[in-house]
């Protein structure tokens, strides 16, 4: 059992301690185009400088997205359970998530996610099908030449060890006579599906020209898995049968199955910016997890919701009801609820700011928290010693700038090191994998996700498009 308990000198911190935890692109481009997401609506926190609000306004997701309606039924078709005579020969129409970070050159800064597609191809040419390789890049509006899936050819051709053809469209008769000359075991890569609006629209007529090139379809697209788009969803109502590829299903094991069903004590960690943005991923985890320890941005909703000062540091005024809520469901649940009880502070919002470490009850006014500080690093790789899962979603601090890193990077090591106990680690998509990386340790954890939003939907519960379109694994019995 974890020994989760704050410093007695802090106990005015709402730390919950559990009676029943027995039961269970590091590249910079990576991270710039996570700070392109699209503008916020109706932000309420109180952030005084204005650089630092444009930072954390940048990085919010839309939070009205799709109520979650039941929870992803797991038990889907695989790609491994077709059998050889189901694929030899047969046009088989992939969709992958080849959205990777490019520099201005066109050159691949990441090509994590090209790496993790190319099991599910390799599968299927060794068993004689005939790759029709799509995915989309960026968010393009149109035709856009940058946003080409070109300069990927030569990086897939090498992965994969046969050449892979490029077509320049993804749909129409150019394209046919492609897919028509391909031998059994080739790989078409077919140009960026958001060229037509329609994808994104998941248009059916769209849908049933993509699916009118192949014969059976593999989605290996996770972190697109959260769109309902032609390409994602629309597809499968015009192929059968419509299988997950073996990443889709990989990160279903780990971020479905290891989560749901954990080897225990369990403790999630939870980071980044803004309450708001992780509100389902905390409820969530409360059903699951011994162990909750909060780190980040979010922190600062608590502390005040507590009655503590939190000078500039970014706090969600409309969302410290809901924090309250939180803890007190915390407890009601058992769960062992960890805020940091020391914090980095800074004079402003800068990687050259004066900083200090100060105690979460001490936050000076006009400073703002942007790290959590040593005390809290030692208490939660304490709280995380003794357990056999842990699951981990947004950075603890601004790790963007080297100062206000290390909370992040102690968490990153930490877990490299309990993966080498043989602890199920599992990095949930988005900045802390771009931390995980950034540390080197990304090899060791259990798995990493290549989906940033798709893995907090679906930790979150809800239903993720792309895999609920899918055929089941088992076929339902009815009365
Ligand atoms: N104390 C803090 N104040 C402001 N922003 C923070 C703070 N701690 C972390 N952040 C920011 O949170 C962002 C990550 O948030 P989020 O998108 O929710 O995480 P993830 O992408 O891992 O899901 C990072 O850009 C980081 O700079
Ligand atoms: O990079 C992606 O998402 P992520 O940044 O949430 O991991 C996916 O390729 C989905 O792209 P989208 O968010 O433009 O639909």
């Amino acid at each position: 059992m974890a020994s989760a308990t704050s410093p007695a000198s802090l106990s005015f911190l709402p730390t919950i301690s559990s009676s029943s935890t027995t039961s269970r692109a590091t590249s910079t481009v990576r991270l710039h185009s996570r700070f392109l997401r699209s503008p916020v609506r109706g932000l309420g926190f109180a952030a005084a400088d204005p650089v630092f609000s444009a930072h954390v306004a940048s990085k919010v997701r839309s939070i009205t997205s799709k109520p979650i309606s039941r929870v992803v039924s797991m038990a889907k078709k695989s790609v491994g359970d077709l059998s050889p005579a189901d694929l030899k020969g047969k046009k088989v129409f992939v969709r992958a998530d080849l959205n990777v970070p490019l520099d201005d050159s066109q050159n691949i800064t990441d090509d994590t996610r090209i790496r993790a597609a190319v099991p599910t191809i390799k599968h299927l040419i060794s068993n004689g099908a005939k790759v029709i390789l799509s995915s989309h890049l960026g968010r393009p509006k149109g035709v856009t030449p940058k946003f080409s899936l070109a300069p990927l050819v030569p990086r897939l051709t090498e992965l994969i060890g046969v050449e892979v053809v490029k077509a320049d469209d993804c749909i129409g008769p150019d394209v046919e006579k492609l897919v028509a000359s391909l031998p059994d075991g080739g790989v078409l890569l077919l140009e960026n599906v958001r060229f037509y609006k329609e994808e994104e629209k998941n248009d059916p007529g769209f849908a049933e020209k993509l699916a009118s090139l192949a014969d059976l379809y593999v989605n290996d697209a996770f972190g697109t898995a959260h769109r309902a788009h032609a390409s994602t969803e629309g597809v499968t109502k015009y192929l059968k049968p419509s299988v997950a590829g073996f990443l889709l299903q990989k990160e279903l094991d780990y971020l479905d199955g290891a989560v749901s069903n954990p080897k225990r004590p369990f403790a999630a960690i939870v980071g980044g910016s803004k309450v708001s943005s992780k509100i389902g991923v905390i409820e969530s985890l409360l059903e699951k997890c011994d162990i909750l320890l909060l780190g980040g941005g979010m922190i600062f909703t608590f502390y005040k919701a507590q009655g503590l000062s939190v000078g500039s540091s970014l706090v969600e005024e409309d969302k410290l009801d809901l924090a309250t809520t939180l803890l007190a469901k915390a407890k009601a649940k058992g769960v062992s609820l960890l805020l940091p009880t020391d914090v980095v502070v800074a004079d402003k919002f800068a990687p050259d700011a004066n900083s200090k470490v100060v105690p979460a009850s001490a936050i000076p006014d006009g400073w703002m928290g942007l790290d959590i500080g040593p005390d809290s690093v030692k208490t939660f790789n304490d709280a995380l010693e003794t357990t056999k899962t842990v699951i981990w979603n947004g950075p603890m601090g601004v790790f963007e700038f080297d100062k206000f890193a290390v909370g992040t990077e102690a968490v990153a090591k930490k877990l490299a090191e309990l993966s080498g106990k043989g602890v199920t680690t599992i990095i949930g998509g988005g900045d802390s994998v771009a931390a995980v990386e950034k540390v080197g340790v990304a090899d060791v954890m259990s798995h990493i996700s290549t989906g940033g939003g798709a893995s907090l939907e679906l930790l979150e519960g809800k239903v993720l498009p792309g895999v609920d379109a899918l055929d089941e694994a088992v076929a339902t019995v009815t009365a």
